[in-house]
């Protein structure tokens, strides 16, 4: 079973046509780059796959699951989907701990003890087991998105979705977040999909890279294929000499 399927999907925001027949297969244990221009619809592909965004035409099959279908649980496909965004979304008046046990205690009823252990661990693969009792208030920009990496991950999802991750970042802490991401791509049990302005990480680490544009995909190559030989379109060929030089 794949982990995600597009299968000419189309997306409306009112009279506007945001993502034009969509046909997308991506299997588990990938890591898959979104790129494009601004308004190419990076967003809205990404956040159509954990029902941020209802899709209105088309299938779009998630774990096994149609997000189209009414019987569908959204929330069953969140609990193995997880999400990171530019801005971090943690909650402000929660301590970090808390922000990190409070999903996997409500949605999973995790006993409160294995709960800890595990938030506990979770801060320890991003590096920050010493900011536990902290308030987000108190950490900086690439703490916060460390802290948000480690939110997600303790929920065991089967796949993350990233959402310019470093976009919101002071460009010395863009590294740190980086190398967490890596460390996450390379583990095959997840499957990754990236927006992402970060070249270096597509090169490292991406098996695929997928370019949009007026919210078509474009381009859908192995990584070597974009960055070795030449993308086939156009735009994705002038976007790519513009980011590389
Ligand atoms: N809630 C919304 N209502 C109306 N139009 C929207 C909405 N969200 C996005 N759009 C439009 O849909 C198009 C695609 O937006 P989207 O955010 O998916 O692009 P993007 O490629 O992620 O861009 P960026 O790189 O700037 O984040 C844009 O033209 C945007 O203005």
């Amino acid at each position: 079973m794949s982990m995600i399927e597009f299968h000419n999907v189309e997306k409306y925001y009112g009279d506007f046509h945001a993502l034009h027949n969509i046909n997308l297969t991506i299997e588990a244990g990938e890591t898959v780059v979104l790129i494009g221009p601004s308004g190419s619809g990076k967003s809205t592909l990404i956040r159509s796959i954990n029902g941020l965004e209802q899709i209105r035409e088309g299938q779009l099959i998630v774990n096994g699951q149609d997000l189209a279908d009414p019987k569908t649980d959204i929330n069953r496909i969140r609990k193995n989907v997880g999400m990171v965004f530019q801005h971090f979304n943690l909650y402000a008046n929660k301590s970090v701990l808390e922000n990190i046990m409070l999903a996997p205690r409500i949605v999973l009823h995790r006993k409160e003890d294995e709960n800890k252990k595990i938030a506990m661990e979770m801060l320890d693969r991003v590096g920050l087991a010493d900011q536990a009792t902290k308030m987000p208030a108190q950490l900086s920009g690439g703490q916060k998105q460390r802290i948000a990496i480690a939110r997600s991950l303790a929920m065991r999802p089967k796949c993350l979705l990233f959402d310019e991750p470093t976009s919101a970042l002071d460009p010395e802490m863009v590294d740190d977040v980086l190398n967490i991401m890596k460390t996450i791509a390379r583990d095959s049990s997840m499957t990754s999909l990236v927006v992402t302005h970060e070249m270096g990480f597509a090169r490292e680490v991406a098996n695929r890279v997928i370019f949009m544009a007026d919210g078509r995909i474009v381009e859908d190559d192995s990584k070597d294929k974009f960055f070795n030989g030449e993308p086939t379109n156009e735009r994705a060929r002038q976007f790519l000499s513009k980011i590389l030089h």
